[in-house]
């Protein structure tokens, strides 16, 4: 890059998150659930997971109720991905689309995300508006301008940690094919990026294994991604593949884009049809599921004890406010605060 002018946009970042997250890369694999919003980066984070992966369809779906057609900006990514790198401790792997179009935006996005603190962004080679990898009508970028769109990217970085995984959508796309996906895979790895993800159109064992040994023909220590997509149905398959068997392929980052939404709506769905049709009840029953477990309390899950931790050390009067009113607190930490006092104990009795 030209030091003839100042970079004004560039910071002095270090990412540990980013180094964080290339150590689990040694390992057989890492897997990451796809999530959109800071309570479930935490969940996963208490889960015991290593590492959580903000999907852009579950944040276009979770956080706007669109479908994913580039239809959010940038800028509303980049806050979505703060607000989970700030709710977690692990490290965030972000969607970050095309990088929002041309050069100067890809790499303005690179910065952005790096600025919110994720360990990993991942950037694809679609034409802008993107789609979803499995919404029929998608095509890719000249091999030219996909090879600048990375070149760009990983010369944008402001840590040199900060991990770029380029994706290809040729195989499926209106213009290209599976010699295609091979290739684009080769050139982005030369470009510098740090993983491939090859996005498949189907749950297909023979093209996974196939494009990993291929390209390890002529890449043989490039890592790659695998979107173990939440648009098939794996388990209504035969024999489906296992993130061991993708680790053991060169497949080191393994996630699931969907899950937390999934999880959450079919959730969330059955609840709400429950309590419309059985009122109070429906209150009961789903207390009987999360009282005495690990989401119990919202109290708990947001951290009030520490924030009231913070607010008696700088605030005289908090101590004294806290000790003489009615509510959660530390020393009264019963998650569940009713008018008679009523404890856990006693709702499990009911
Ligand atoms: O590309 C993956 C996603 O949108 O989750």
């Amino acid at each position: 890059m030209t030091d003839e002018y100042p970079d004004y946009t560039r910071r002095d970042i270090d990412n540990p998150a980013a180094r964080e997250f290339r150590e689990l890369l040694d390992d057989q694999y890492v897997f990451a659930p796809g999530l959109y919003h800071a309570l479930d980066a935490r969940l996963a984070e208490r889960a015991g997971h290593d590492a959580v992966y903000m999907s852009g369809y579950s944040t276009v779906l979770g956080q706007f109720g669109f479908p994913d057609l580039e239809m959010v900006s940038m800028t509303e990514m980049v806050e979505n991905a703060k607000r989970i790198v700030d709710a977690t401790s692990l490290p965030v792997v972000a969607d970050c689309d095309t990088g929002y179009g041309g050069i100067h935006n890809v790499r303005r996005a690179v910065r952005e995300y790096e600025k919110a603190g994720v360990a990993a962004i991942h950037i694809e080679d679609q034409t802008t508006p993107k789609r979803c990898g499995h919404i029929a009508g998608k095509q890719i970028v000249s091999r030219e301008k996909a090879r600048a769109r990375f070149e760009a990217a990983v010369d944008a970085k402001q840590c040199e940690d900060t991990v770029i995984i380029a994706r290809t959508d040729a195989y499926g796309s209106a213009n290209g094919d599976w010699e295609e996906h091979l290739e684009r895979g080769r050139i982005y790895a030369d470009a510098g990026v740090d993983l491939v993800w090859p996005e498949m159109p189907d749950p297909s064992r023979e093209d996974a294994v196939e494009y990993a040994e291929t390209i390890h023909e002529t890449h043989p220590d490039l890592d790659l991604a695998f979107n173990y997509s939440s648009s098939f149905a794996w388990s209504e398959q035969d024999d489906p593949l296992t993130f061991e068997e993708l680790g053991d392929l060169g497949y080191k980052y393994v996630f699931i884009t969907l899950f937390g939404l999934h999880s959450g709506a079919h959730a969330v769905y059955e609840d709400m049809v429950n309590i419309q049709e059985n009122a109070e009840e429906a209150q009961f029953d789903l207390e009987d599921r999360y009282l005495g477990h690990e989401t119990e309390s919202h109290h708990d899950l947001s951290l009030v004890s520490r924030y009231q931790d913070i607010e008696t050390q700088f605030d005289p009067e908090a101590k004294r406010r806290i000790e003489q009113s009615e509510g959660y607190s530390e020393d009264e930490a019963d998650p569940i605060t009713a008018e008679d006092g009523a404890t856990t104990e006693a709702s499990d009795d009911d």
